[in-house]
């Protein structure tokens, strides 16, 4: 069974949004106001019962894609479908009902949750605003759901008398009170303790296996994408740039820098194979996105960069090894030096070897795949009637 089997419940077609950019000085003269390009022409299908991870280093643009779908912002272009209808929510009501089907859950649930409510009132007033509260057998259920059992000991707790990973299954608790067909879960255990992250992905996984819920798992791990989703997508510099099922993705990277982001990610089961470590004084910087590269977006990075990649954008291609891989990269187009034989491929288990070319070395790695923070305040909702003040 391919991705393509699954029923999609949320769609984003060429999602762009552009952040204005106050100016000063000369600048504020000019007459094209500046902007930061946060996310460009992203395209990407949750379904039922699936997780896509969507993978990139900070500032890439995964957050604004995660806030764009929950329509906490609104677009500078494209189309978001729910179910395959159109929709650009305005506020109130429309939001009301479109939270009730897609959920966002942040990265900081100490953060999310007020600190002095009880968890009771936070489910409490979850289901109330979703119009599903039938006493408290509905809390039961709720912690239940995120296995906080029994019940009882969680209910009359503060958010400051639960561990991280506590707190962060209640905000998905809390999530789940609307019944939604779409999880969007940005960075969900990136602020926890390494020791318990496996057990909040895991609940999502048992999740989306039960309640057939879409799940969109940001990260900027790799690694745990391979393990935790059924599909990958990659972005780059606001851009996305591969995607296809995790194990494909991660282990026969296609983009160059895909490839990077896997051979800088710590993977236990990737020591067959591996490259020398990479110098880390050696690395690279992602671009400006107020003046991002022309091209692909990649190219002042990639040891393969050719002509084409400095002045035009490379369009998707499928790689073929895979029936849903995908790179937006010229050297799997018509016109790169390159076909999918001779570039980045690998077989299974060596994803740290580029096939004829060897030189990999070249490959500046990230300081900043592991252990970021936001670059932006948390947004604020629209204002709903009864929602969390
Ligand atoms: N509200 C905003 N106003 C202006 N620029 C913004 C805003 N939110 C995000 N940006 C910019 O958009 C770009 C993408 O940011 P975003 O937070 O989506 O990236 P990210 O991949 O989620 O990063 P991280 O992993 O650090 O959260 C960054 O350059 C960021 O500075």
């Amino acid at each position: 069974m391919t991705a393509l089997d699954h029923e999609v419940v949320l769609e984003a077609e060429a999602l762009t949004k552009h952040f204005p950019v106050r100016a000063r000085g000369r600048a504020a003269l000019s007459r094209v106001p500046k902007v930061v390009h946060a996310v460009d022409d992203v395209s990407l299908s949750l379904r039922k019962g699936r997780v896509t991870a969507l993978v990139g280093e900070s500032g890439s643009g995964k957050s604004t894609v995660a806030r764009l779908l929950a329509q906490l912002y609104p677009r500078t272009g494209g189309d978001i479908r729910i179910d395959g209808v159109s929709t650009a929510v305005k506020g109130g009501r429309q939001f009301k009902a479109y939270a009730r089907r897609v959920q966002l859950i942040f990265q900081d649930p100490f953060a999310s949750l007020n600190p002095v409510h009880t968890v009771r009132h936070h489910l409490t007033r979850a289901l109330k605003i979703h119009g599903r509260y039938e006493g408290e057998q509905s809390l039961t259920e709720l912690l239940g759901r995120v296995q906080l059992t029994p019940a009882s000991l969680y209910l009359d707790k503060y958010p400051h008398e639960l561990s991280g990973g506590q707190r962060q299954r209640v905000s998905i608790a809390r999530a789940l009170a609307a019944d939604p067909e779409a999880l969007l879960a940005d960075e969900p255990v990136s602020m926890l303790d390494v020791s318990i992250r496996l057990g909040v992905l895991n609940l999502l996984a048992d999740l989306k296996n039960r309640l057939n819920l879409a799940v969109l798992y940001i990260t900027h791990d790799i690694a745990s994408a391979r393990y935790f989703a059924d599909e990958t997508l990659v972005m780059y510099a606001g851009r996305m740039v591969e995607g296809g099922d995790s194990e494909t993705v991660t282990q026969r990277p296609a983009h160059p820098y895909t490839h990077l982001l896997v051979h800088s990610a710590p993977d236990p089961e990737r020591v067959r194979g591996a490259t020398e470590p990479i110098d880390e004084e050696d690395s690279g910087e992602p671009p400006s996105l107020i003046d991002p590269p022309s091209g692909c977006r990649f190219h002042p990075r990639c040891p393969k960069a050719m002509e084409v990649c400095r002045v035009r954008v490379p369009e998707r291609t499928l790689v073929g090894d895979a029936p849903d891989h995908w790179v937006a990269c010229w050297l799997f187009g018509d016109e790169g030096g390159e076909n999918e034989t001779t570039a980045l491929v690998g077989k299974a288990g060596d994803v740290g070897e580029v096939a004829e070319d060897g030189d990999d070395a070249e490959l500046e790695p990230m300081t900043t795949v592991a252990g970021l923070e936001t670059t932006s305040a948390e947004p604020e909702a629209p204002e709903l009637e009864g929602a969390e003040p």
